[in-house]
């Protein structure tokens, strides 16, 4: 089975503090993740200078798209993003768009399913309308209020789609192998990397764990 990958979310509002943290992490992990506050804030010159900067990364743009999907993610994906993900509780045509949008331009759209109430349900119908990753979510509000990601994997990974599965919400050192051995094939930490005393150790920790 091929190793999972590593993800680390870029979250900081700070255009040059964010370019210097990918500086120092992108080493150390396969796809950096350009958080949504952190686009909202900063937008597409944002993903234009890391893309420039980081030939050898994959780059997520979180957009965390509620509708027009195609029109949203074009840009995104004509700059450089690998991938673009969309929410789960968008309308399917939502969803389809960014698929689509992303066939054309041979990358992927990610469907998060963060407050999604029919968690099966949703993955079926991303699944049949051809997404290919699913990302399992468990938001920073939601982490403050103690929850964790690992009910939802377990749930995702049981239905068997075959799609790819992302795991976001809190992600550390102690918590990567119980992640990956769920059933993870990118596993994405932010808070474990950009809050330690020394990031890029702490990536290189989170990536030897995954991959051990
Ligand atoms: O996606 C995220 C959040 O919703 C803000 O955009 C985070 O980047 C994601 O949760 C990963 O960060 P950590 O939970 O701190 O590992």
């Amino acid at each position: 089975m091929a190793k999972p990958l590593v993800q680390m979310a870029l979250d900081s509002l700070d255009f040059d503090a964010t370019v210097a943290l990918a500086t120092t992490v992108a080493p150390h992990v396969d796809i950096l993740e350009i958080g949504t506050p952190c686009i909202k804030h900063n937008g597409i010159k944002l993903l234009e200078t890391l893309r420039a900067k980081f030939p050898n990364n994959k780059i997520l743009v979180d957009l965390k798209t509620a509708d027009a999907g195609y029109y949203e993610a074009e840009p995104f994906f004509k700059a450089g993003a690998d991938i673009v993900t969309v929410l789960g509780i968008s309308d399917i045509g939502t969803i389809k768009g960014v698929v689509d949008v992303a066939n054309k331009y041979g990358k992927e759209a990610q469907v998060d399913l963060i407050n999604v109430p029919n968690k099966a349900e949703v993955v079926k119908a991303v699944a049949a309308v051809g997404a290919h990753i699913i990302g399992v979510h468990t938001g920073l509000d939601q982490q403050a209020a103690g929850q964790t990601p690992f009910t939802d994997l377990a749930l995702v990974a049981g239905l068997n789609t075959g799609l790819k599965i992302s795991v976001a919400g809190g992600v550390k050192p102690a918590t990567v192998r119980q992640v990956v051995d769920a059933g993870a094939t990118i596993v994405v930490a932010g808070a474990a990397i950009y809050g330690a005393a020394d990031p890029a150790a702490a990536a290189a920790e989170i990536t030897a764990l995954a991959r051990a």
